[in-house]
């Protein structure tokens, strides 16, 4: 069976940092909180939107409740996809992943419904076999079941884990998975651990073909593992 390509949302595929930091300063601002800055903002993402809405209170002195948590979702979902965009080249990269016969898999922390919306937003939402969103399975990255639901709902078999973040590493890993860091993401360069590091999207296709074309481990990785 071909391999399938688990690619998380955020930081890997799209730069959502826009949408999701106006969305943040809107729900700072109708509270009378100071805005965040740019850098702020990304270095708050990437455990979901109920950690991103604790973050952002929490870094202006606020407490998040459930209905900041709930507005700030009602809100973010209505305005996902008006700045977001695929980071360049991410576009012939899944094309190229398409043509060599792989399977792909969106598993994200984001929330399903607008991890979909965006991804339909650019005409890709059919070129994956699953979506795993924060909030389709009881749990989510960094737990490896979100990655393993993820895998199962895409049809099994050989995989491979790329993300931006220690979450993806450690939720790849821990399902048994060789990983791929991608730097031009919103992690840092330490998350990356022991992976393999993607430096920008043109390295991505050619990482993921060798790590494929050596499926008892080598310097690139641990075996692939069929689920
Ligand atoms: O929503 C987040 O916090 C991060 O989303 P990601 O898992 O696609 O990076
Ligand atoms: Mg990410």
């Amino acid at each position: 069976m071909n391999p399938v390509i688990l690619l998380d949302l955020d930081g890997t595929l799209v730069d959502s940092v826009p949408d999701l930091h106006a969305a943040l300063d809107r729900m700072l601002l109708a509270r009378d909180l100071a805005p965040l800055s740019r850098a702020e903002a990304t270095a708050m993402i990437g455990d979901g939107v109920r950690a991103l809405v604790e973050r952002a209170l929490a870094a202006r002195g606020a407490v998040a409740d459930e209905a900041a948590i709930t507005g700030f979702l009602a809100d973010y979902e209505a305005h996902a996809a008006e700045e977001t965009r695929l980071f360049p080249g991410i576009a012939a990269a899944l094309a190229e992943m398409v043509e060599r016969g792989w399977r792909l898999a969106v598993c994200t922390n984001k929330p399903e419904r607008p991890a979909r919306a965006i991804l339909e937003g650019f005409g890709i939402g059919h070129l994956f076999a699953a979506i795993g969103g924060g909030d389709s399975f009881p749990v989510r990255k960094p737990d490896p079941a979100h990655v393993l639901a993820t895998l199962a709902a895409a049809g099994g078999g050989t995989a491979v884990m790329v993300g931006d973040h220690a979450n993806d590493m450690l939720a790849g890993s821990g399902a048994g998975l060789p990983v791929v860091f991608c730097g031009w993401g919103y992690g840092t360069g330490a998350m990356a651990g022991a992976a393999p590091v993607a430096a920008m999207v043109s390295d991505l296709v050619p990482l993921l073909a060798r790590l494929l074309a050596c499926p008892l481990g080598g310097p690139l990785g641990g075996p692939l593992r069929t689920r």
